[in-house]
């Protein structure tokens, strides 16, 4: 028998809190996750609450263990212990439920720059990919959906508060011809996410649903490194166009790579493409080519997984430089910024931007 999330919570309804009530129709239940045979979700109690609700925690487990074909069940209580939002944005909080996955208003296509591991050159390839669409034209936002650890201010040159003239929709701030929004905004630049699961899809719903993003062709996401909660949130409620995968050609980043394109295959995200970052270096004293990290490993995983190759960024100091800088270097006129051009291009062309 296949496990789904209805049978979960099928038996879930079937625990009660002394009040009489369930904890499914008390919207207490979280993240459930299935993994084959295994499910994982949290039950989310209120901090005074906490240490009472073992019993319900042990009650929960063992219901969906009792469901025929489940091996595993990992139940985890948690509190909000979040840092306080931002209070006139009301930035976090729940996530509301959505219908269906949503489209944004205005927004024509959504794009998601995704990788499998952390540090392979993910934001500095969604910075400067939206800067090259806007110089070629077309109507671009950037959101900074990397919500444990956004570099978008930084890479983008921004740090002004966004404005809410009402409390409720976020005027998002504009750089290099591009729209950008990023929490980052709402925090100092130093402080550390440490938001739980729950509270950050509900800020990256409030990102994507109150930012005024206007008429856009496309809207670049700048996910987390990974396979983790943001981006099943934002697959599952969002009409995510389609997924880009960078990595850099070693193959420990493609390893990681893959498991990315697997997740965004369930989720039935098409991926749009492999794009190699850091895929070579040349000496700017004896121009000669070094491969660092190898080189068209992406390219090869590409033709292997049947999947468009969208070009290579070579690793290369200025490209550092510009993004630490606050001018991603596709917004100067460094030879370097046609490779982000050429890519730009391709995804115009294929009508993805
Ligand atoms: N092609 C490149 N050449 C030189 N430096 C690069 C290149 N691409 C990215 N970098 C640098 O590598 C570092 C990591 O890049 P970046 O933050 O874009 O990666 P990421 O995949 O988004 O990381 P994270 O996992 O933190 O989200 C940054 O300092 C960036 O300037």
């Amino acid at each position: 028998m296949s496990i789904n999330k209805q049978a979960v919570l099928e038996q879930l309804e079937t625990v009660h809190l002394p009040d009489g009530k369930n904890i499914v129709a008390l919207d207490m239940v979280r993240a459930i996750t299935i993994d084959g045979n295994d499910v994982r979700f949290v039950i989310e109690v209120s901090a005074e609450d906490g240490p009472r609700m073992e019993p319900v925690r042990a009650a929960a487990q063992q219901v969906v263990e009792g469901i025929e074909g489940i091996e595993k069940v990992s139940v985890i209580l948690t509190s909000p212990s979040a840092p306080k939002a931002p209070p006139s944005l009301k930035i976090g909080g729940h996530p509301k439920p959505a219908a269906d996955s949503q489209s944004i208003p205005g927004v024509d296509r959504i794009l998601a720059i995704a990788s499998g591991k952390g540090g392979v050159g993910k934001s500095t390839v969604s910075s400067n990919l939206a800067v090259a669409l806007a110089k070629q034209g077309r109507r671009v936002g950037l959101l900074d959906a990397d919500i444990h650890g956004p570099s978008q201010p930084r890479m983008m040159g921004v740090s002004k508060r966004p404005a809410s003239p009402d409390g409720k929709t976020i005027i998002p701030l504009q750089a290099h011809g591009v729209t950008m929004m990023s929490l980052g905004l709402m925090l100092d630049e130093d402080q550390a996410v440490i938001w739980r699961g729950p509270m950050l899809m509900g800020a990256l719903q409030q990102m994507l649903g109150q930012v005024e993003w206007g008429e856009l062709d496309v809207l670049i996401i700048d996910l987390p490194p990974g396979t983790g909660d943001v981006q099943l949130t934002l697959a599952q409620k969002s009409k995510v166009t389609g997924a880009v995968i960078v990595s850099t050609p070693q193959d420990v980043a493609l390893l990681d790579a893959r498991k990315a394109m697997n997740m965004f295959n369930q989720l039935k995200t098409p991926i749009v493409g492999m794009i190699e970052n850091m895929s070579h270096y040349v000496c700017p004293d004896c121009g000669k080519e070094a491969h660092i990290f190898g080189h068209g490993g992406a390219r090869a995983e590409a033709e292997k997984q049947n999947l468009p190759f969208l070009g290579e960024i070579p690793l290369d100091l200025e490209i550092r430089l510009a993004g630490d800088g606050g001018t991603p270097i596709a917004a100067t006129d460094n030879p370097i910024a046609d490779a982000y051009a050429k890519i730009a291009k391709g995804l115009i062309d294929a009508d993805m931007a």
